[in-house]
């Protein structure tokens, strides 16, 4: 039987550079099962505290373990940055990206690739350049490269910021189907109507540090920080 990746810990992590601390210090399990969306104003340590989990970011203190060891916990991960990074190759290159250096058989690729790009709408685009795709399309071929190799774990960055509703809730479905098929994700929005739609978990940063944690609906209806009150009021936090 394969290990199962989850659950992940964070204990004592801290992330410092030039002497100004971005995030920390955080101690945060993560279970096995969850949507959890993390929230907290521009600047709150979510970004750092997403590439601390996948490995990204130099730690100052503190360790992220995760049930197996380390290089074969970031094989199971996929990360969705905000801004899409595409090779320069077509789409169709780029959706199979990931499962050509596992080193898959071409047909199981082809296979899978034209699979995901009827889910996503890119079958007439498969032969042309990624690179001249829309922002929602290249959002939506980012997703689905991340996806095509049925990751354990997901860790996105506002992979909806600077979309259109349509675009959203396209990326809102695939996001909820991975979910539901077993996939734990993690991911940060500014989107307080998106993180209703989608956490069982919330996180609130603020200033690096988690201010609330916890099952979404008790979070938004009674937070427990005044904190976290003011962002759901809208309030600036500084
Ligand atoms: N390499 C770095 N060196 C110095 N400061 C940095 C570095 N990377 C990020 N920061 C700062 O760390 C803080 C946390 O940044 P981070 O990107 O994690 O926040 P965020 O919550 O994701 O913000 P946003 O919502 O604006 O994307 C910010 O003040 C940012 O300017």
């Amino acid at each position: 039987m394969v290990t199962p990746l989850l659950p992940a810990h964070m204990r004592d992590v801290s992330v410092t550079r030039r002497g100004k601390r971005l995030l920390g210090p955080v101690d945060l399990t993560l279970g096995k099962t969850g949507f959890t969306i993390l929230l907290g104003p521009n600047g709150a340590g979510k970004t750092t505290l997403l590439k601390a989990l996948h490995g990204l970011e130099r730690l100052s203190t503190g360790a992220v373990t995760w049930a197996v060891p380390d290089d074969l916990a970031r094989m199971r991960q996929a990360y969705v940055f905000q801004s899409p990074v595409m090779l320069r190759r077509s789409v169709r290159a780029n959706l199979g990206y990931p499962l050509a250096i596992l080193g898959q058989p071409k047909a199981q690729v082809n296979k899978a690739v034209e699979a995901w790009a009827a889910r996503i709408g890119l079958t007439p685009a498969l032969d042309r350049p990624a690179t001249g795709l829309s922002g929602g399309e290249k959002q939506k071929l980012a997703l689905a490269r991340a996806l095509i190799r049925t990751p354990e774990m997901l860790l996105l960055d506002e992979p909806c910021a600077n979309l259109d509703g349509r675009s959203v809730k396209d990326i809102e479905a695939l996001l909820q189907s991975a979910h539901q098929s077993g996939t734990r994700i993690v991911m940060a929005t500014h989107d307080l109507g998106q993180a209703r739609r989608l956490a069982t978990e919330i996180l609130f940063l603020f200033k690096g540090r988690i201010h609330e944690a916890g099952p979404a609906p008790d979070a938004f209806d009674a937070p427990q920080t005044p904190e976290f009150k003011s962002f759901l009021n809208g309030d600036i936090l500084i």
